[in-house]
């Protein structure tokens, strides 16, 4: 956390320790407005932390929090362009990829508009090149499938879009290859016929390991199929790193840039989106941007107890620094979102998972929170017996649209609202002993195993809902999460936009390479390292 934050974070945990638990069951008892007062709205989105152990002390103490940690100019200074990811010497610009005003901004005194609406333009006339097929294979063939090759940022935020808009695909079929395993290509090229595919290479350096091996397969799979000189109608790129592309042989006019600006976790809204922009059509892709730009303009402007992300953070920060729960649940109860708590992890855990502050020292105090989750109502079926009954407290949120895009299934809808509902109330209101006996003795069932239906109860949760999971609401609801990863890092002391602590692993794998294929001895490596390639070896011959 920053120095400047220090007394009103005390202030926070003595107050913590004095009202907690907070009986979050006696609260609402207590207070019928408790949702009222404890939850916020933009336009058909909100976000209801009523179920939070806050009150009206706690809220005023992280408004200022808020105050003492200069969030709102800090805010300020990412939207106007300053260097805020230090450690780079970056811009952190990734909210001028979704302006839709026409308000410059600037880098470094320089107007970013133009290169991103020309890049934007360009996306749109061969997306929709592709699906008129004007835009087709070497062997004329209409381009029916995309294969989006990348990682990380080049891949997540795509590959979680156009599930989670499926509703709204009409163009070709995209698939996602992002794994070095040999299955993860394999079985995608299985199921395609080159003469009909068009691969995209994605990757903001064009140096990936992953994605440029990948690639490389992708690529003789083509030529093998049509001839070397088919290569360059069947691929396309995105990358920040033009000169490399060249160097792969993509032609020009089919690489779409974007710049350091913008980073990996946060790049769905460049061209990085090119394959849901293909999927969707650019018209929907305006309004996925639209949406984004919406929550900045909230985010911007709205006062910080009213603003969705800034709430968000505060109470995020309050679970993590002051009640020290280490990790929380996302869970989308919402099938299509299956992707998001993996893309929530890269964008929270990359941003926020460091132990250095801002100024190059030890950070005081926590780094951000473990981020996990599934779906419900699956999820319930899995791991929520560890959340109602296990012995670590989690914070859950949940994630929930009023209507589907199921019209014929509205009791299947139904049931998932009331199943989302019920686990949040099941969260926070737990089970006494006398109620789980009185229950039993209703039931003619054995009292004495009461003890295991207890349960403690008072756990806390929060819940994002909204109208109806449009390009328009999922824009929006991206930019909420990337705010809030804004926000706690600004409490952290932590810059959120570099991820030096992805770099040594990869650094050991390359220097592991040459001795896992018996080029080199493992010599210098520590014995389980030694030993374990002496297994693999020894296991494949044969
Ligand atoms: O887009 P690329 O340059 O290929 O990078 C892909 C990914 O790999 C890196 O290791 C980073 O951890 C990610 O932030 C990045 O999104």
């Amino acid at each position: 956390m920053i120095p400047d934050i220090g007394r009103t974070l005390t202030k926070l945990q003595v107050h913590h320790v004095q009202t907690m638990p907070l009986d979050m069951r006696a609260a609402f008892a207590g207070d019928p407005d408790r949702f009222e007062r404890y939850s916020a709205r933009l336009d058909d989105l909100l976000l209801d932390y009523s179920k939070c152990p806050a009150d009206t002390e706690t809220m005023h103490l992280l408004q200022q929090l808020a105050i003492d940690a200069d969030l709102e100019q800090k805010r300020d200074a990412m939207f106007s362009g300053a260097h805020i990811n230090a450690t780079e010497d970056r811009a952190v610009l990734h909210t001028a990829l979704r302006n839709r005003s026409d308000a410059p901004v600037r880098d470094g005194g320089k107007d970013v508009m133009p290169q991103i609406r020309a890049v934007l333009d360009a996306m749109g006339a061969f997306a929709t090149g592709l699906s008129d097929g004007t835009i087709a294979g070497a062997t004329g063939k209409r381009i029916t499938d995309v294969v989006n090759i990348g990682i990380g940022g080049s891949d997540l935020g795509p590959a979680m879009t156009c599930q989670a808009l499926s509703p709204y695909c009409d163009g070709p079929a995209v698939h996602f290859v992002s794994n070095i395993d040999g299955a993860h290509i394999a079985d995608a090229l299985a199921k395609l016929d080159p003469e009909t595919t068009l691969v995209i290479v994605a990757s903001k350096t064009f140096t990936t390991i992953e994605t440029m091996t990948n690639a490389a397969t992708a690529r003789k799979w083509i030529a093998e199929a049509m001839g070397e000189e088919a290569v360059g109608q069947h691929f396309a790129a995105v990358s920040t790193a033009l000169d490399k592309v060249a160097a792969f042989g993509i032609g020009q006019e089919r690489v779409f840039g974007f710049w350091d600006f913008v980073g990996g976790r946060y790049s769905i809204w460049s061209a990085i989106g090119l394959p849901l922009m293909i999927a969707i059509g650019p018209k929907r892709f305006g309004e996925f941007l639209e949406g984004a730009h919406n929550l900045d303009n909230h985010f911007r402007t709205a006062p910080v107890l009213e603003n969705l992300p800034m709430l968000l953070g505060l109470i995020g920060f309050f679970h993590r620094a002051v009640c020290n729960w280490g990790s929380r649940a996302v869970i989308p109860y919402d099938q299509r979102l299956a992707r998001l708590p993996a893309y929530l992890q890269q964008l929270d855990m990359e941003s926020n998972g460091k132990s250095v502050a801002v100024d190059g020292k030890a950070l005081e105090g926590p780094s951000g929170p473990l981020v996990w989750g599934e779906p419900g109502t699956n999820s319930q079926h899995a791991f929520f017996q560890l959340l109602h009954q296990g012995s670590d407290i989690i914070p859950v949120e949940f994630i929930i649209a009023a209507q589907g895009h199921e019209p014929d299934l509205q009791h299947q809808h139904d049931l998932l609202v009331a199943n989302c509902l019920a686990q949040s109330e099941a969260l926070m209101r737990g089970r006494t002993l006398e109620e789980a006996q009185a229950q039993m003795q209703a039931n003619g069932a054995d009292v004495s195993l009461a003890p295991h239906r207890v349960f403690a109860g008072n756990r806390p949760s929060l819940t994002i809902a909204y109208k109806k999971l449009t390009p328009y609401a999922l824009g929006r609801l991206i930019a909420l999460y990337e705010h809030r990863v804004f926000v706690e890092a600004q409490l952290f002391g932590i810059n959120a936009f570099d991820q030096w602590g992805v770099e040594l692993g990869k650094e050991l794998a390359t220097a592991l390479l040459p001795v896992v294929e018996g080029k080199e001895d493992a010599e210098g490596h520590d014995s389980s390292t030694a030993g374990l390639v002496a297994f693999i070896q020894e296991e494949q011959k044969g």
